[in-house]
């Protein structure tokens, strides 16, 4: 039995819900780039959810079942409440996620039905939690999710308390677009091992929010922002860069384990960050990003993904810096709990092996001869 790091080039699971052929990302077979143009969120989550597009009055049932859905327990919203105000927000997210099962009477019931009902459900809540917590801790009353035709205008409203402009619903939508699945990516595989074991949807997102967090992963794209506002202004990105990589540290939101000519949903994510640069009238983040990527690119042949135009993107929006991974749970809500949901219909449990590597032949010493 011989390891492979990371699991590098492993085919752990059949899926038909996303897939990346040589650097072609698509959606149930639909290519990325003609997603990120045309649909909107709600029709990617449904397309990952029932595997087509919905025709008008499925889309409309789809819209109605997350407003139906949306306002979370207000035991969940009082535990937030109680959360240290400096409470990271990765964690906060993956807390009143797991405490959402504690209030849905259907928590543990595994029919079909009731499992496609809570990925509704969770889709619907997710954005609600998120902008509870971000009011929370300065002190402001939740704002309750209103009727809506979209995931990206709700989350908007009830993070900054009005309506949000249509320029920011679309770049959010779009974003959300972008992440909503991605084959087995850490995440994803996470919440597939968990509920494998046959546990349920809510130990699953769980399970993936833990995994989405951290820096090498979903985390990646508020390390991006951290970078750019540590270089500061455009004059300094080069210095800055170069160091980086004579220290043989890493420059967030470059590489990818798949992805070796580059991601494709990058490309969609740099367009928006220039294009919301321009009408900010603050080109700054976009410049810089530009620069870093012309040095990561040229020095290493490392290509940005998609945490990469995200941050200066999310930036654009006065999104604040460690909102920008819960954003990404927002939209790969619809990804993992797809995977959840093909993951229960042929289970089995995910169990690999280990290459033993350690001492052998051991002999037990009695404590008072060690
Ligand atoms: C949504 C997402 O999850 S997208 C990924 C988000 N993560 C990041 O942006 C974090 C930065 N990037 C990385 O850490 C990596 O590229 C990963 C985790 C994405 C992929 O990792 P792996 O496939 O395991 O590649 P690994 O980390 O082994 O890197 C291979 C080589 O490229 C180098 N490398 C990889 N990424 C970077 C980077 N961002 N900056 C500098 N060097 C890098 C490594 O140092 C390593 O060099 P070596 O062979 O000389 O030791
Ligand atoms: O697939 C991966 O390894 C990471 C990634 O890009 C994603 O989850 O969107």
């Amino acid at each position: 039995m011989t390891a492979t790091k990371g699991l590098e080039g492993i085919v752990a699971t059949t899926s038909s819900i996303s897939s990346i052929i040589d650097g072609v990302l698509t959606y149930r077979g639909f290519d990325i780039d003609d997603l990120a143009e045309n649909a909107t969120f709600e029709e990617v989550a449904y397309l990952l959810w029932y595997g087509k597009l919905p025709n008008r009055s499925e889309l409309a049932q789809l819209v109605k079942d997350l407003n139906q859905y949306a306002a979370v327990p207000s035991q969940v919203i009082d535990q937030i409440r109680t959360y240290p105000k400096d409470t990271n927000s990765m964690a906060a997210l993956r807390t009143a996620v797991s405490s959402l099962a504690l209030y849905d009477e259907e928590a543990n019931d595994m029919s079909p039905e009731s499992n496609l009902r809570k990925a509704i459900k969770l889709q619907a809540q997710i954005p609600t939690i998120i902008a509870a917590f971000a009011r929370i801790r300065e002190g402001k009353e939740p704002i309750a999710p209103k009727q809506s035709e979209s995931v990206a205008e709700n989350f908007l409203y009830m993070l900054i308390g009005k309506d949000p402009d249509k320029v920011a619903i679309e770049a959010l939508d779009k974003a959300l677009v972008l992440h909503a699945d991605h084959e087995l990516n850490a995440s994803t595989f996470a919440a597939r091992v968990t509920v494998a074991t046959l546990s349920d949807i809510y130990s699953g997102v769980t399970s993936a929010i833990g995994a989405l967090k951290g820096p090498l992963h979903g985390g990646a794209n508020e390390a991006v922002m951290a970078m750019l506002e540590d270089i500061g202004t455009f004059e300094n990105a080069e210095s800055y860069v170069n160091a980086k990589l004579a220290n043989k540290e890493k420059i967030m939101g470059f590489g990818h384990r798949v992805y070796k000519n580059g991601d494709p949903r990058a490309k969609h994510l740099q367009k928006m960050s220039e294009q919301l640069g321009k009408i900010t009238g603050n080109m700054n983040w976009y410049n810089m990003s530009i620069k870093i990527e012309e040095i990561v690119t040229g020095q290493k042949g490392l290509k940005p993904n998609v945490d990469f135009y995200s941050a200066s993107v999310y930036t654009s929006l006065e999104i604040p810096r460690d909102l920008f991974t819960p954003i990404f749970a927002v939209s790969r809500a619809s990804g993992w709990t797809a995977h959840i949901l093909e993951q229960f219909e042929n289970n089995r449990l995910i169990r690999p092996r280990a290459e033993y590597t350690g001492l052998s032949n051991q002999k037990y010493t009695p404590i008072d001869n060690r």
